[in-house]
């Protein structure tokens, strides 16, 4: 018998059993991080190139089984296909980035007096552990492993126990790919395999996505071995739209920033702020485009919105809907349980997206990340009233602004207090483009060449070429 969370953890699709899981205890973790920790001494003795060229190969297998993985993934957890396919696409190329990068790892080379010198060396930081949420489990298993393998590292993996599936397949496909066995090991579990892996002394990173409530625990745990900390949290963020954007855009835009997901993304702009002189028709406009958005069998390419992630989450999220509603807020379209026509989905956790007016600042839907389908929209005058109440929150994740104004554009995205400004677009990030956030929406940095850091230490050799100063006997 298991004594950790839930002895037996049933996970479901469309409300239907799709599998058992047994949560990892002690014994698990431990081996799981002696292996990982057996083929990080083979895997950080290997040159960079040789390590790229295994990271190649994994590369290679998931796009060739892409569509294979993205309907795991649908399974696994209920966004649609189409939205799967770009998740599993953005995985093989952050590898494909990655193994680029495993051959250019260098140090520095520094002149001393006298012909001595100094050198850096870019070095590993040993077994890293990543810890994931639900709602991209392949793409932040592929986030957090693939710069980790590529400096070297192992890698103990625990994704969410909603969502047990894809990384699983990750790991097999790293096998076959040639990495060392146990490079990439998967831990399954909830809370309490997460706090052993924190909590373990031969893990020398921790890489977490997830809620800041638990980026706290997951800190205080790591502060105990002073392990290196990536947080990746959660958000409440800004999307501010001028009156002189190109309102199409703009409209889409906001969609972009709320619906994809089910509405379930960290970085959403669920804070809608329109210029007032552009509300009326920004409202019409978007509540139009939202009503249209087809939701239902998340495997149908026609779809466009699948179910939530679980019931418990579903009804959060009405919750959410109810307490904007008795604090003012009006409902302009949907908010509401959504039951599809096909009798195998009529257990699943679907909901019609929302789209709130009314709204005001101090609201529990303006305040409070609520990861799911519900944008609020609130109107402002002017650029600095916008900054100081988008600016107005303890998240810092990302933000948005929409207008024709370059000068505007930039002053704007220069004082957001966020880690990421998409302007005239929102929730675009290829694997080039660091994403990470400020405030408590934590610290550090995934995709781009940044992420090297996060991933890697660097020594210090000094080499003395003359003789050693008799300081002591002069
Ligand atoms: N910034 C980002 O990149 C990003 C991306 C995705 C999700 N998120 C955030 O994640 C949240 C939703 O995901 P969630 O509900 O899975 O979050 P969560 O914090 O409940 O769980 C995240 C992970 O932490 C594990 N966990 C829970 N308690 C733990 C503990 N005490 N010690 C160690 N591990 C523990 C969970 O099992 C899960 O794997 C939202 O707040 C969202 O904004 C952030
Ligand atoms: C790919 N997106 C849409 C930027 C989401 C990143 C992960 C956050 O939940």
């Amino acid at each position: 018998p298991c004594k950790y969370d839930l002895c037996r953890l049933t996970v479901v699709y469309a409300g239907r059993k799709l599998c058992d899981m047994f949560p990892c205890g002690k014994e698990e973790v431990d081996q799981a991080i002696q292996s990982a920790h057996a083929a990080y001494l083979k895997w950080s003795k290997m040159a960079g190139m040789e390590r790229s060229r295994v990271m190649l190969e994994a590369a290679r297998i998931i796009r060739e089984r892409r569509d294979n993985i993205a309907k795991l993934e649908v399974i696994n957890n209920g966004k649609s296909i189409t939205e799967a396919q770009v998740d599993i696409d953005v995985s093989w190329q952050t590898i494909e980035y990655y193994a680029g990068m495993a051959g250019t790892l260098a140090g520095q080379h520094i002149q001393l007096p006298g012909g001595s010198f100094a050198y850096t060396r870019r070095e590993p930081l040993g077994v890293c552990v990543g810890i994931g949420a639900w709602n991209y489990p392949f793409q932040v298993a592929v986030w957090k492993s693939a710069p980790a393998l590529a400096c070297g590292n192992a890698m103990v993996f625990k994704p969410s126990p909603f969502t047990p599936v894809t990384a699983v397949i990750l790991a097999e496909i790293y096998k076959e790919a040639g990495v060392p066995d146990g490079l990439f090991n998967v831990v399954q579990g909830g809370a309490e395999t997460g706090a052993l892996l924190c909590n373990h002394p031969n893990v020398a990173k921790v890489s977490f996505t997830g809620s800041v409530p638990t980026g706290k625990k997951v800190m205080e745990m790591s502060a105990k071995t002073v392990k290196q900390v990536t947080l990746e949290l959660g958000g409440k963020s800004p999307l501010i739209i001028f009156k002189d954007c190109e309102l199409d855009n703009a409209v889409k835009g906001a969609l972009m920033a709320n619906f994809l997901t089910q509405g379930q993304v960290c970085c959403n702009g669920t804070r809608v702020y329109v210029q007032r002189e552009i509300l009326p028709k920004f409202l019409e406009e978007v509540v139009r485009k939202t009503k249209t958005i087809r939701i239902g069998d998340p495997l149908l390419e026609t779809t466009r919105m699948g179910a939530l992630i679980t019931k418990q989450q579903l009804d959060k999220v009405l919750g959410f809907v109810s307490q904007a509603k008795k604090e003012g807020a009006k409902v302009l379209c949907g908010g509401d349980a959504f039951t599809p026509d096909d009798p195998k989905l009529k257990g699943g956790y679907f909901m019609s997206p929302c789209v709130l007016d009314n709204c005001r600042d101090d609201m529990t839907c303006v305040k409070e990340e609520i990861f799911g389908p519900v944008m609020s929209v609130l109107p402002f005058d002017t650029e600095e009233e916008v900054l100081m109440r988008a600016n107005n929150t303890t998240f810092g994740l990302a933000s948005g602004v929409f207008t024709r104004d370059i000068s505007r554009a930039h002053r704007v995205a220069e004082n957001l207090q966020a880690g990421t400004c998409f302007i005239n677009n929102y929730n675009i990030s290829p694997v080039e483009v660091p994403f990470g956030g400020y405030k408590q929406s934590g610290f550090g940095k995934e995709n781009g060449q940044v992420t090297i850091e996060y991933y890697s230490q660097l020594k210090t050799v000094v080499v003395e070429m003359g003789d050693v100063d008799d300081y002591f006997n002069n």
